[in-house]
Formats: structure tokens, sequence, C-alpha cells
């Protein structure tokens, strides 16, 4: 994993911004590295908000930054520098009357920019997304070491983990089919989604379905995850064996 992007010289915990979403600030920092490992909950005035930290993960380059200034509330970034550490980004929606605030940790794929980083990343997260980038192979053969990190580093065995194939907008330049991953999904009790983080408004919300689904998902306090069809150590990934998976529902929104 950790593909070669190029260094960016963006300060660490820096990246793009979103029109009309605050950045968090030091209040923020500081719950988010502290927070308990149930659920936060905020009272504004009369109204309850359940917060959840939600660990964006995956090689450099497939798309992170992207995905989540998507959601919450940016367009597609003209350009993007290679993330340092961690970028936070959080969005709070409503889910039948009550406020749920996503706090959402863009982490850097480069492995040189996390490698302090990487206990912080998982501590308490409630929710992990893996994203690959459906236009190279190496970032989905990279899953397994990712999924083996996480398996080093999460606490919560039951926390959601969804599977994000991005860029599916460059049709001509896929190399990973969607039922390979799907299969890989099925395989690692995840949820698989295909999207694109460039589509343009109007032709569908992606990145907003995605989250919004892990959301309610947090929410009704259930997890996604499916039974563990294999082992542990049985993650390798046969990219040649392209066979249908059947368990879970795939849901692609290009
Ligand atoms: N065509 C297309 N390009 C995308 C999409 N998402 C991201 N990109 C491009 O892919 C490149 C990398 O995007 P980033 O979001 O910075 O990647 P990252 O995963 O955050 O990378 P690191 O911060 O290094 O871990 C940028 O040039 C983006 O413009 C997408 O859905 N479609
Ligand atoms: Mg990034």
């Amino acid at each position: 994993m950790r593909s070669g992007r190029k260094e960016a010289g963006a300060s660490a915990m820096s990246g793009p911004r979103c029109p009309g979403v605050e950045a968090p600030g030091a209040d923020l920092l500081s719950s988010v590295w502290s927070t308990s490992s149930a659920e936060t909950s905020l009272s504004l005035g009369s109204v309850r908000t359940r917060i959840f930290k939600i660990i964006v993960i995956g090689d450099s380059n497939v798309g992170k930054t992207c995905l989540t200034f998507r959601f919450c509330g940016g367009l597609f970034p003209e350009r993007t520098e290679a993330t340092i550490g961690v970028d936070f980004r959080e969005r709070t929606v409503e889910l039948e009357g009550e406020r749920i605030k996503l706090q959402l940790w863009d982490t850097a794929g480069q492995e040189r920019f996390r490698k302090s980083m990487v206990s912080h990343y998982y501590r308490n997260a409630h929710a992990v997304v893996f994203v690959y980038d459906v236009t190279s192979r190496p970032s989905f053969l990279s899953l397994p070491s990712w999924l083996a990190e996480c398996e080093r580093h999460l606490s919560s065995s039951d926390a959601p983990r969804v599977l994000v194939g991005n860029k599916c907008d460059l049709k001509d330049k896929v190399e990973v089919p969607t039922s390979l991953a799907q299969k890989f999904a099925d395989a690692h009790g995840m949820a698989h989604f295909e999207t694109s983080a460039k589509e343009q408004e109007g032709t569908g919300d992606h990145a907003e379905a995605i989250f919004l689904t892990l959301a309610h998902r947090l929410r009704s306090q259930r997890t996604m995850a499916m039974p563990r069809l294999l082992a542990a150590q049985d993650t390798a990934i046969n990219l040649a064996d392209d066979k249908q998976g059947a368990d879970n529902g795939s849901y692609c929104y290009c």
C-alpha cells in the first residue's frame, strides 16, 4: 500500500475547507482526542446531538479528501495536496428528529505523513470508511493491509466498516471490477459503494448518500457487518477471480 504520490507542501492538519462549514477549532480537537468510547452527546439548548467519529482510510490519491470535502458542503476541490497527518471535517445532519454530528477524519494515505498518527486515527472511532480508486488496482490490492491495520488498532470490533470505490466517473479507466470489489466486501462484512467525488451536482450526490447511510446505521446502533466469511489471514485478493459477490447488495451511485 501507500502509493508514491508526490509530496505536497501543505502544513499538517490543513486542507481544503468547505464553504459555509466551520473548520473544527481547538474545542473539537480536544474533544475528539479525548472522547469516550461511547458516542458523545452534546446538549445544545434542548436539542441533543450525538457525535460520531468516522475515519476515512486508504492509499494516497484515492480521493479521501475530495469525498469528505464534498460531504461537508464543498464542491469538488479544484486542487488537493497530499494530506499530512489528518484533516478534520464535520457536518451535522438531522435524522428522524435527532441531530447527528459526523466528525470525519480525513487521514493521510502516505506512510510518512501518517505513521505517528495511526493510533490517534483509530482511537474511539465509531466507523471506518475504506477507500480505493476504481482506476487503480494497486489501491485495491492494498486493502488487506489497511484492514490488518484496522484490526490492530480499532478497539470496537463491531464498528461499521464500509468499502468505497471512488473515481467511477472515469469509466474508460476502470481496473477494479465491481463484482470483485463486492466479493471482497462480502468476505469482510462490509457494505460496498462505488461513487465519484467529482460527479457534477444534479447527477446525484453520492458522497452524501454514503455518509448518510452510515449515519443511519450508527444512529440505529446496529452494525453493518455481515458474518465474517474469511479468517483474518485470508485477506489475499485474486484479481483474476471476478465472480459476482452474492450476499451484500452493491450500491452504485454513478
Ligand atoms: N476523476 C476523478 N478524480 C478524483 C476523484 N476524487 C479525487 N480525484 C482526484 O484524485 C486526486 C487525489 O485526490 P485526494 O482527495 O487529494 O486524495 P487522497 O486520498 O486524499 O490522498 P492523500 O491525502 O495523499 O492520502 C486529486 O487530483 C483529485 O482531483 C473522482 O471522484 N474522480
Ligand atoms: Mg487527502
